[in-house]
């Protein structure tokens, strides 16, 4: 995925918060508020989560799609940036090996 459409769409998302636009789906969402957006992340979650299960890949894409445009809806709603995820992400980046070692079965209880 192109960073630029990344960058794009998180500038529209907060021009239509700062800006609410009549028909906007986006103006819709944050004049509903933060339960509403929390519930459509969570919806949109189980929808991937569904159709990467059923092997339906076309179908994921689009659930993917749907998955990180609610994302970055709530990151506008709670002010975290791109940059605050991708320092995040980039700070890991370094770090490789990062599964965690098995815990030992548990012999005497
Ligand atoms: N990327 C998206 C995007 N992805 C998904 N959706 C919307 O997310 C909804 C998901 O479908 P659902 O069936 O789950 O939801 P719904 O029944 O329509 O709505 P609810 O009543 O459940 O809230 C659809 O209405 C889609 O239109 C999006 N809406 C807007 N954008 C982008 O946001 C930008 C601003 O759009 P507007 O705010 O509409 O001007 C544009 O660049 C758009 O492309």
């Amino acid at each position: 995925m192109e960073n630029n459409i990344l960058k794009g769409l998180y500038e529209t998302i907060e021009n239509r918060r700062d800006n609410p636009k009549e028909g906007s789906y986006t103006s819709y969402l944050f004049e509903k508020g933060i339960d509403k957006i929390l519930k459509k992340v969570g919806e949109e979650c189980t929808e991937t989560i569904i159709e990467a299960s059923k092997g339906h890949k076309e179908n994921l894409k689009e659930e993917i799609g749907d998955l990180v445009y609610h994302l970055m809806v709530l990151m506008v709603q709670m002010d975290v940036s791109l940059d605050d995820v991708g320092h995040i992400l980039a700070s890991r980046h370094k770090v490789q090996n990062n599964k965690k070692p098995e815990r030992k079965e548990i012999e005497k209880w």
